[in-house]
């Protein structure tokens, strides 16, 4: 017999972070899992994961770069589809891709908004979930396309629900201080004294059917808003955050797994695996800014 990897431990590998969460979730910071471990028991399975990434209008200019650190970092020897959904399908580069790896070009309509954009997510996911993907995936990821891997994101980040800690929110941050939808009209209400965590919308998975119920989740809600002529604060970020307050997440990752290039790294970030490019806001939406 070979020893592939370490012996466990009885001990957590970090002491300057929490590893579970108070429903006994798993939270994944580098240190606390054996990536050798993990891979090897979820290649067993060898799953069909999908990435969902929208490039609409000039978003087309951050394909490049995604895809090809994905290529390099993300779930490496497992079987990818990244599913493209844009309006401009000419602008989609050509990537060299690993074996087991495809890309799946979704053509959608221009639309004038960044807000219709983010939000529009939501609908066309659930449409070619429900025409599509259904039947090609068993895993699913929605994730921004405006930011670039840096290092290793494999299979300890699978669950049937897996969501990320903001990075701006995660440490000494209090429940009434989450950027939470805090108007009772709008469907992502959430009360001042109620909150687990601030969970990101750039970067979100899990079994294929619990991520069709929480993306169908995010549209409805959206569009329930939208006849009673509400806007979340965050859009998808606010329906996404309510939903997992009363449906928690099986596990939940670090701000390892989405953080900026804005922002600069803490002591207790040992490892960032993926980062937000820094974007000129202004020139790259349709209706510029926030
Ligand atoms: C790190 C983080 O918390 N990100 C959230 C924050 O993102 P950002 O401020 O980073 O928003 P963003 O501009 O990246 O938009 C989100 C994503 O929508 C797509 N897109 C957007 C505009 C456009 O014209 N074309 C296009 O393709 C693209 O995939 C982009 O990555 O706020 C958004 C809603 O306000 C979403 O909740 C994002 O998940
Ligand atoms: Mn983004």
């Amino acid at each position: 017999l070979r020893l592939k990897y370490a012996q466990p431990s009885t001990q957590n590998g970090r002491t300057d972070v929490n590893s579970v969460t108070n429903w006994n979730a798993p939270l994944v910071w580098e240190g606390t899992f054996d990536p050798v471990v993990i891979d090897a028991i979820y290649k067993k399975m060898d799953p069909r994961v999908a990435v969902v990434l929208f490039a609409v209008g000039k978003y087309t200019r951050f394909l490049k770069g995604f895809l090809e650190s994905a290529e390099k970092y993300f779930l490496v020897d497992f079987r990818v589809t990244y599913y493209i959904f844009t309006d401009n399908k000419g602008d989609v580069p050509t990537i060299k891709l690993g074996k087991g790896r495809k890309i799946s070009v979704v053509t959608i309509p221009s639309v004038n908004r960044w807000q219709e954009v983010v939000l529009g997510r939501m609908k066309w996911a659930t449409i070619t979930i429900d025409k599509q993907i259904r039947n090609e995936a068993d895993y699913l990821y929605m994730m921004d396309i405006d930011s670039v891997f840096h290092n290793d994101f494999g299979a300890e980040s699978l669950s049937p629900l897996s969501a990320v800690l903001h990075r701006g929110y995660y440490k000494n941050t209090r429940r009434d201080q989450f950027p939470y939808e805090r108007r009772p009209k709008s469907m992502a209400y959430i009360p001042t004294d109620e909150g687990d965590y601030y969970y990101t919308a750039a970067v979100w998975g899990g079994y294929l059917e619990d991520m069709y119920r929480l993306v169908k989740y995010c549209y409805t809600q959206s569009e329930e808003d939208a006849k009673n002529d509400i806007e979340a604060v965050w859009q998808e970020e606010s329906h996404l955050n309510k939903y997992l307050l009363y449906n928690k997440p099986t596990k939940v990752l670090s701000p390892e797994y989405l953080w900026s290039d804005y922002d600069k790294i803490p002591a207790d970030i040992k490892v960032v695996r993926i980062s937000q490019l820094v974007k000129n806001y202004e020139e790259v939406r349709p209706n510029g800014g926030h």
